[in-house]
């Protein structure tokens, strides 16, 4: 059955349904919610201080109809917001979806899809509470995710980075663009390197767990990377005014990607992006403690050194500098 046989109303109804199936109503989230699906707006009584972000996957710029898996989109959708609410430190609790679809959907493609968006809100006690849903020739899915933070001192943020301070990664960066060079080019990759660079791409885990033990140990300056390490690491440059020195014999990269793409490997890792793992500086100390507690691998990459705010200083193994490429997804702008 395609949503035009059944119209927008019973397409909501249906989903309304699908997110309050066996809906755990003693979260945070749901116990602070007095109104949710079915009236002009949502409410809810806002907890601490109240964050809010948004981002969108649209056919064509971040997945194509060849590629496309309703559940993997889903999911995608709400992980990558889940990603910038990690990266400010905060704790996930709304979510707003928007979704315009072709007419000729199918009915379940987009139960498969809230599905997924359901199952990942649920790991993260994330209440779906209200949308919009349309009909267009390209699919297009947003999420509006709010979140909260108890103390405003806490916030990770893009301008406190400090010269002497190390900079750190969760773990592998390139992964996502090896699974998106093979999705695009129909590159040949053993089926156990498929199945991990397919992960990163379609399944990023967001970092949230990780990013509450950058607040308790006291780190104060994150971004998420989804634009590439390169381009990532300049937003924090210049809101912090500093410069950064990064070896990249220390960048994480997966074995399996070393091992498929021995060329391309380090070049996907520092400009690939999609990678969503949270890029951090601190006092070495304080990430030796982060490490220490993280189920996954936290890697010293460089450190934060004074000068011109915005310049990186790439270095390989035997000292020598690598001049770094204007490069990285932006919008508007052809990759290189
Ligand atoms: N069209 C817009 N109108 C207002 N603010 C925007 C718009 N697009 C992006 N922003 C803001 O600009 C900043 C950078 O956006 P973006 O690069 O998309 O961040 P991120 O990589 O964290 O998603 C964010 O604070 C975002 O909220
Ligand atoms: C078909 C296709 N082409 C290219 C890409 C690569 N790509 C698209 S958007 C993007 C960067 C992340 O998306 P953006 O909307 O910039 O996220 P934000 O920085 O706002 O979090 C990348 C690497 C892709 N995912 N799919
Ligand atoms: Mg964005």
């Amino acid at each position: 059955m395609k949503v035009s046989d059944i119209g927008e109303c019973q397409l909501i109804d249906q989903l309304n349904k699908l997110l309050h199936q066996g809906t755990d109503e003693t979260t945070p989230a749901r116990q602070n919610l007095i109104l949710d699906i079915g009236d002009d707006a949502a409410v809810f009584r806002p907890q601490g201080y109240q964050l809010v972000t948004v981002d969108s996957l649209i056919e064509n710029v971040h997945f194509n109809r060849s590629m496309l898996n309703w559940a993997d989109l889903g999911y995608k959708a709400l992980a990558i917001n889940l990603s910038d609410i990690a990266a400010m430190g905060g704790v996930p609790q709304y979510a707003i979806v928007n979704i315009d679809l072709p007419p000729d959907t199918l009915v379940s493609s987009v139960t498969d899809c809230y599905n997924a968006m359901r199952s990942l809100a649920d790991k993260y006690q994330t209440a779906i509470i209200a949308g919009d849903t349309n009909q267009s020739s390209l699919i297009n899915l947003a999420v509006t995710l709010l979140g909260s933070a108890e103390n405003p001192d806490k916030l990770l943020t893009r301008n406190t980075a400090l010269p002497g301070q190390k900079i750190a990664v969760t773990g592998y960066l390139g992964n996502a663009a090896a699974g998106l060079d093979m999705l695009l080019n129909q590159t040949k990759v053993p089926d156990e390197s498929r199945e991990i660079f397919c992960r990163s791409f379609y399944r990023p885990e967001p970092r949230i767990n990780e990013a509450r033990l950058l607040v308790k140990e006291g780190a104060r300056c994150c971004i998420d990377i989804s634009d590439g390490l390169a381009a990532d690491l300049l937003h924090i440059l210049r809101q912090s005014r500093v410069s950064a020195r990064i070896e990249l014999e220390r960048l994480p990269v997966h074995p399996s990607l070393r091992l498929c793409y021995p060329l391309q490997a380090q070049h996907m890792a520092l400009y690939g992006g999609e990678d969503y793992e949270l890029l951090f500086t601190a006092p070495a100390k304080v990430i030796e403690q982060i490490s220490a507690q993280s189920g996954i691998p936290v890697t010293i990459i460089g450190e934060i050194i004074p000068g011109k705010p915005d310049e990186l200083k790439l270095v390989d193994k035997d000292g020598r500098a690598l001049q770094p490429e204007k490069n990285g997804w932006e919008h508007f702008k052809k990759p290189k």
